[in-house]
């Protein structure tokens, strides 16, 4: 049967990328989405906000929803310093096998975790099994539905603390209008929008940074 599009994007990082070079890993996806094939990947544009953001915080733990092919990982862990570290989590198998063979060949796997599950059986074990205190930045890239649920569960789950920054991709397009309408309105956050562009596209979307400030 054919392959599936994450192992043709492995198979273009296999080609084009440098054993080592997180860059030419971020590089590799990128033309090939561009160029080849559209996915998911949070993409350069708006990768380049997520970097930004990362710099800004310079987080010692980062939980990401989501991984797919591991291209935001890769993005995220390049700048995090000896110490740090991202827990990624995924529910497809397939995608998470994929994933681990791109965060290797970028050389980045001893600052990232990834982690095969739903985020409602993980998150609740984080501190228990991972010694988490709580998450300096969550970068929120899975199922739009689930945006909203896993947060108001990290929250309940002491994994949210004052300080903690939310980065929330795909809030205009495909859209999470609950998650939104929650952290713009809370009193216990505070929100700003990013605006971009959908990945390898020129429909608008952008990200929302959300720093919670505490009880
Ligand atoms: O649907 C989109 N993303 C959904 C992404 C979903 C990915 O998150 C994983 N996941 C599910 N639960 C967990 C956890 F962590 F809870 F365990 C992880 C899924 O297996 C999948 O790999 C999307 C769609 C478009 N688009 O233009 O259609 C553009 C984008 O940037 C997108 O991110
Ligand atoms: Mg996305």
């Amino acid at each position: 049967t054919r392959t599936s599009r994450p192992q043709r994007i492995l198979k273009a990082v296999q080609r084009k990328a440098t054993v080592g070079d997180p860059q030419s890993v971020i590089t590799a996806i990128d033309h090939f989405c561009r160029h080849r094939e559209w996915a998911m990947n949070v993409g350069d544009e708006k990768g380049s906000i997520l970097d930004s953001v990362v710099n800004e915080v310079s987080p010692v733990t980062v939980l990401e929803l989501g991984t797919y092919c591991g291209y935001s990982t890769v993005r995220i862990a390049r700048l995090l310093p000896p110490g740090a570290c991202v827990i990624t989590l995924e529910f497809n198998p397939d995608y998470a096998a994929i994933a681990r063979q791109v965060i290797k060949w970028s050389g980045l796997e001893d600052k990232v975790q990834l982690v095969e599950g739903a985020s409602g059986d993980w998150i609740p074990w984080m501190k228990e099994h991972f010694g988490v205190q709580a998450f300096d930045l969550v970068f929120l890239d899975h199922w739009k539905e689930r945006y909203l649920p896993d947060t108001k569960l990290l929250e309940e789950c002491g994994l949210i603390q004052k300080g903690t920054v939310l980065l929330a991709d795909n809030v205009i397009c495909p859209g999470t209008p609950d998650y939104l309408e929650y952290v713009r309105n809370s009193p216990h956050y505070n929100s700003q929008y990013y605006r971009s562009h959908l990945e390898y596209t020129k429909a608008e979307d952008g990200l929302e940074k959300s720093v919670f400030l505490g009880y």
